[in-house]
């Protein structure tokens, strides 16, 4: 590989109108944090081992796993022998060394241990956390069955208190009661927190939460009592093994379940939470996170598509001049910038979120539960939206990259085929959109009589008889208001449908149903404000529907997203560097920060299997014996 850098991206940045630098240190809080993150990377890329992997698509699923385990333990003795403490140094540490690839032990770090010590009784907080932050103990959260994921009071999995015995006794009864999907379940853990109905004293009282051994801590063998296995190939996720689950009366002590909130006492007695949705907390945390995986999938897509962009050079701008960037096409501008800009509302969206979400949650472990459904609502609405837009902002960028975006070697599949799962696990993206419109629902009719309403949605009583007094400047102000209003005006009118349904007679469960899709809409439209003027221009209709701008106003718009790609042009390159990924980390022959990206890619074909040997077997199995029973056929042509 030749050590220079492309000349067009030597340029872009010698060009640029700021310092990528002081971007760089803004998006990681400061000189001294970008220098450590570096430095941590630096350690990665010095270490032979990590480096040693192949990309994941040249293994097949036995061996994506096992690296995956193989990579992960290391990783874990790596981590203790540097002696990282700090959270930042750890992720930066894990996120370098395996970039791409998911852990089977996400799930034991990311739901297990925070359930156990934010749902268990101080006391089995005392006893599990230590286990499981040691990886003395291997754990996964299981919740969703064949039958159910979306609707968890449908779970059919039974916990049965017997007061003889002092113990809960698990049980699948139906097919479609079967654990189905959880992560890690299949191969990797030995513990499992599983959701289930409680029975005590002949009477269900909902889902709860109950630890559960799942295999022996001496050989890993399946206990007795259980079927467990994997449940195959999926689009991403390959280091990961999910997995299903069938108990068969299997017991396990009165103390395995989770008690911090509801509790079944020595008699079988059942004390009931503050509030039942209590148990829900492991999921609110992971959808807060979520919206932080999918600035990363998505600003990580747009740093290979624009420097590629930059890099590749396509037909005629000029006729007769010399090919063009094609990012000097304003339709593949028009594709790229606003998804750039997206990016950075996404990490300034994802760390508000994280912000709203631990100022919440300690408030709900003081017992202060007040603002649980704006937390519960907040998550849900910005989950669905981040990982909806971030997707199509994926396939968009892998679009853009024409070809060889296709490729695995771009590094585009790959990130769409792991953050696409997030569309669907911890909530389904349109059941989450439309828990944020109940919410949004119910605070609009409080606003019609005259309740106050948390700040973030006060601007559903604004007056929608207003009109837009955006002027040239296209200022904040004005764009803002346009947002609130556009979805002030789609929460009223998904509202009116709703009390119409019900005026002509309707229960309230299908007028509800009957304005989902407005309601969908919406949800949207309040997501939305994060956006300036390309969302308007994109979404048109619905600002322009009760005439909030006039015609004058439109043309301000449209010219002026055309005047924002001109502006953003000499800076993209600049404005993708600032997330300083390195190249090891984004695992692209076509986002590389040296644009040599025709190198790499005909030195990245040479890796693959079927280049191991010039003839391939299937010659000798297949091709050759067919061409030479058809040489010996009498009329060759007519079989052709
Ligand atoms: C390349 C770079 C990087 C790339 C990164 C790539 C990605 C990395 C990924 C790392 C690994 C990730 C692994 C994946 C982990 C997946 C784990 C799972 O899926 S685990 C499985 C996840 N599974 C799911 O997420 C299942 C989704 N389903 C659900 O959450 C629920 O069933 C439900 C919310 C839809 C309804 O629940 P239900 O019980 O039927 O509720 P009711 O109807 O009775 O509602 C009564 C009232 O309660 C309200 N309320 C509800 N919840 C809450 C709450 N938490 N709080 C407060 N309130 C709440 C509700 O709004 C209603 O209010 P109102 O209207 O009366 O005012
Ligand atoms: C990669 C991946 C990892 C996962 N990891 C885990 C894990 O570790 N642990 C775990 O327990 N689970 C896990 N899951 C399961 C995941 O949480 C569920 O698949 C998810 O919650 C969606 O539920 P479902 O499959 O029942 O979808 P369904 O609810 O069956 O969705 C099917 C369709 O029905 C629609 N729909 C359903 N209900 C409604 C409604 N009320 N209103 C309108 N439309 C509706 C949906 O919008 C969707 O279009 C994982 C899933 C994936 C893909």
């Amino acid at each position: 590989m030749s050590n220079e850098v492309n000349t067009d991206l030597l340029k872009e940045r010698s060009t640029a109108t700021f310092d990528a630098e002081r971007l760089t240190e803004f998006i990681y809080k400061g000189p001294e944090k970008v220098k450590r993150k570096r430095q941590i990377q630096n350690i990665v890329l010095q270490d032979k081992f990590l480096q040693s992997f192949k990309p994941t698509e040249f293994y097949d699923r036995d061996g994506q796993y096992n690296n995956a385990v193989r990579r992960q333990i290391y990783i874990m003795d790596r981590l203790e022998e540097l002696g990282f403490r700090s959270e930042t140094d750890r992720l930066n540490f894990r996120e370098a060394a395996a970039p791409v690839e998911l852990s089977p032990f996400g799930l034991h770090s990311g739901m297990f241990v925070p359930t156990l010590e934010r749902q268990g009784t101080p006391e089995q907080s005392r006893k599990w956390v230590p286990l499981g932050k040691s990886f003395k103990m291997i754990g996964t959260y299981a919740q969703t069955e064949l039958g159910h994921g979306t609707f968890i009071r449908g779970l059919e999995t039974t916990a049965t208190f017997d007061p003889e015995t002092q113990e809960f006794i698990l049980d699948s009864p139906t097919l479609s009661s079967i654990k189905y999907w959880p992560g890690n379940v299949a191969k990797t853990v030995n513990h499992c927190l599983v959701m289930a109905q409680l029975y005590t004293q002949g009477k269900c009282h909902g889902t709860h939460l109950f630890l559960v051994q799942v295999r022996s801590m001496e050989d890993h063998t399946i206990m007795p009592g259980l079927e467990i296995g994997d449940i195959g190939p999926k689009l991403g996720f390959d280091g990961v093994d999910n997995g299903f689950m069938k108990f068969n009366k299997y017991r396990i002590p009165r103390m395995n379940m989770l008690m911090r909130y509801a509790k079944v006492l020595e008699n079988g007695d059942y004390i009931k939470p503050k509030n039942a949705k209590l148990t829900y907390g492991a999921m609110v945390m992971v959808r807060v996170w979520i919206v932080m995986d999918a600035f990363k999938a998505l600003s990580r897509a747009t740093v290979i598509a624009v420097r590629y962009s930059a890099v590749r050079r396509q037909s005629e701008l000029r006729p007769g001049g010399e090919e063009a960037q094609v990012i000097d096409y304003q339709t593949q501008q028009y594709k790229l910038f606003p998804l750039l800009a997206t990016s950075y509302a996404f990490l300034l969206a994802a760390e508000g979120m994280s912000q709203i979400y631990a100022k919440i949650s300690s408030d709900i472990e003081r017992g202060n539960l007040e603002d649980m459904p704006q937390l519960h609502a907040l998550a849900c609405g910005l989950k669905a939206f981040c990982t909806w837009v971030g997707c199509e902002g994926i396939e968009v960028c892998r679009m853009s990259c024409g070809g060889h975006g296709y490729s695995h070697a771009s590094g585009i599949p790959k990130i769409y085929a792991n953050i696409v799962g997030a569309c669907t696990y911890e909530g389904e993206n349109t059941v989450m959109m439309l828990q944020t419109a109940r919410y949004l629902s119910k605070s609009y009719f409080r606003g019609q009589r005259g309740e106050s309403l948390p700040e973030l949605i006060q601007y559903l009583t604004i007056d929608l008889n207003v009109k837009s007094t955006l002027g040239e400047d296209c200022s904040f102000e004005s764009l803002v208001a346009a947002y609130s209003h556009r979805a002030a005006r789609m929460v009223a009118t998904a509202c009116k449908l709703q009390n119409a349904n019900k005026q002509k007679g309707m229960p309230s469960h299908d007028a509800w149903n009957k304005s989902t899709v407005p309601f969908i809409a919406a949800t949207k439209a309040h997501c939305h404000l994060l956006y300036a003027v390309y969302g308007i221009v994109e979404n048109m209709g619905e600002f322009m529907q009760d005439g909030y701008f006039n015609q004058d106003q439109i043309s301000i718009l449209n010219r002026k997203v055309l005047a924002l790609l001109e502006d953003i042009r000499p800076n993209a390159v600049a404005l993708v560097d600032a997330f300083d990924y390195p190249d090891h980390l984004l695992q692209s022959c076509l986002g590389r920060y040296d644009g040599q990206v025709y190198e790499a890619l005909y030195e990245n074909s040479k890796s693959s299997p079927l280049n191991n040997t010039d003839i391939h077997s299937s010659y000798y199995n297949y091709i050759r014996p067919m061409m030479q029973k058809r040489s010996k056929s009498k009329d060759i042509s007519a079989k052709l």
